[in-house]
This record gives structure tokens, C-alpha cells and sequence, in this order.
């Protein structure tokens, strides 16, 4: 099998896992994976397909640029601008962008501080940080429509630890060295997004309580 093939497989089966968790609402979200690194080439998810079906047209390999590499009709993400800055500026061998409605409130809470730093979480190890006190920080870029615009900020914002960016009510787009690191990452992402929400919920219910408790003498 060539590199090629052993890629998009791999690739087709990231879309089939995260495409089980109805991480691609409305056509949503958009995947690549590196394929040669010197010159840089990469499959990408083909523009507005429903990510939730595996075809022959899923994916289109393009260059360091987002340029097609084969005679094609298809017409690469959207977004791949981003996956072209993030593959130029990081280490990253798979990135992977969803949309879900975690990432997506997360993203409108912490939007004004410009990044949201979780920390105290045993899944940080998931990271690859394994210190008793390690944090982990996601920085938060607004939603441009202009395209280049949006990657120009996302790159912006990339530091050597970062390992994921927050597009304000728009999504996330998350990397690793591979597809196996990538998908842990954005799972450990995800989780952390969720448990931050419910306990933001539980916390004002308990509050909220106590206060009527104290109010009605309890
Ligand atoms: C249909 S909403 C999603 C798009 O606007 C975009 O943000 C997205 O994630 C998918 O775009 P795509 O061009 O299919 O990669
Ligand atoms: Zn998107």
C-alpha cells in the first residue's frame, strides 16, 4: 500500500470515529493529514460534503499552499488556509477542525480574555503535560468571514506548546504529530470543554440555592 493510500485510510477512519461522536453537524468541520513533508503535500477533506459518509471523493491531496496536487473537480476545504498555517508553523502530521456546541460556548465565554486555560484535570496528561500542576492553554481568535484573514489570526496565535485554536462561536481546530495524537487531543479537548460547562451549571444551581435558602431564613 502507498503512503497515499495508508494515509487516507487513516484519515477515513478519524472522519468515520468523530462522524460517530455527531461531530459534523450541517456539513461541518474539515480534516487533513500530511502526506510528504519536503515538499510539503496533504489530504484535506473536499468542501461541503457531509463528513458523516465515507466516498471516493472525501478527500483531495493539495500542497503547502492548499493548491491541488491532481487534476480534480473537487474543491478543497473551505478552510484549509488554517491547516496550511498550522502545518508550516508547528510539528503537526493531522489536524482536525469540528464544530460542536462545547467548543462553540466555550469559545463565546472566554472570547473578551482571548484564550481559556484549564488546569487541576488528570486528562491534561493527554497533552503530553504530566506535571501535578500542569495547565493547558487554548487561545480564542474572532470568526472572519475573510478566510485568509482567519488563518492570518489563527497563525497569530500559535506558540510552541499550543495545540489547538478557538474560532469565537464558530469551532475548533486541534494537532498532533499524527493522526493517533491529533484524535486524543481534540477527545481530551472536548472533555474538558464539557466538564467545565457542567460544573459551571451545577455551581450557579448550588449557588443560586443557597442564596434563597439564606433569603427565606433556611
Ligand atoms: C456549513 S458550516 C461550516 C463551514 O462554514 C466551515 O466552517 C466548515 O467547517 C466546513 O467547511 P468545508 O469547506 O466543508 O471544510
Ligand atoms: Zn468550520
Amino acid at each position: 500500500m502507498s503512503v497515499l493510500e495508508e494515509r487516507w485510510n487513516e484519515l477515513a477512519e478519524i472522519k468515520d470515529e468523530l462522524a460517530a461522536r455527531d461531530w459534523f453537524p450541517g456539513t461541518s468541520g474539515n480534516l487533513s493529514i500530511k502526506v510528504s513533508e519536503n515538499p510539503l503535500s496533504f489530504l484535506v477533506t473536499a468542501s461541503g460534503k457531509d463528513k458523516r459518509k465515507r466516498t471516493a471523493e472525501d478527500f483531495l491531496l493539495v500542497d503547502g499552499k492548499g493548491r491541488p496536487l491532481q487534476d480534480t473537480h473537487l474543491k478543497a476545504s473551505a478552510e484549509t488556509g488554517i491547516h496550511c498555517e498550522i502545518y508550516r508553523l508547528t510539528d503537526a502530521g493531522c489536524c482536525l477542525h469540528v464544530h460542536t456546541v462545547d467548543n462553540n460556548v466555550i469559545s463565546e465565554l472566554y472570547a473578551d480574555q482571548g484564550f481559556v486555560t484549564f488546569r487541576g484535570q488528570e486528562i491534561i496528561k493527554a497533552f503530553g503535560i504530566w506535571a501535578e500542576d500542569g495547565e493547558i492553554t487554548v487561545p480564542i481568535v474572532e470568526n472572519y468571514a475573510d478566510l485568509r484573514r482567519l488563518a492570518q489570526e489563527v497563525a497569530k496565535v500559535i506558540r510552541p506548546d499550543t495545540k489547538a485554536v478557538l474560532i469565537r462561536n464558530h469551532g475548533i481546530t486541534v494537532w498532533g504529530r499524527n493522526g493517533f495524537e491529533a484524535k486524543k487531543h481534540l477527545e481530551a479537548f472536548e472533555f474538558l470543554f464539557s466538564y467545565h460547562l457542567k460544573l459551571k451549571l451545577v455551581s450557579q444551581a448550588i449557588y443560586t440555592q443557597q442564596r434563597k435558602m439564606t433569603a427565606g431564613g433556611w
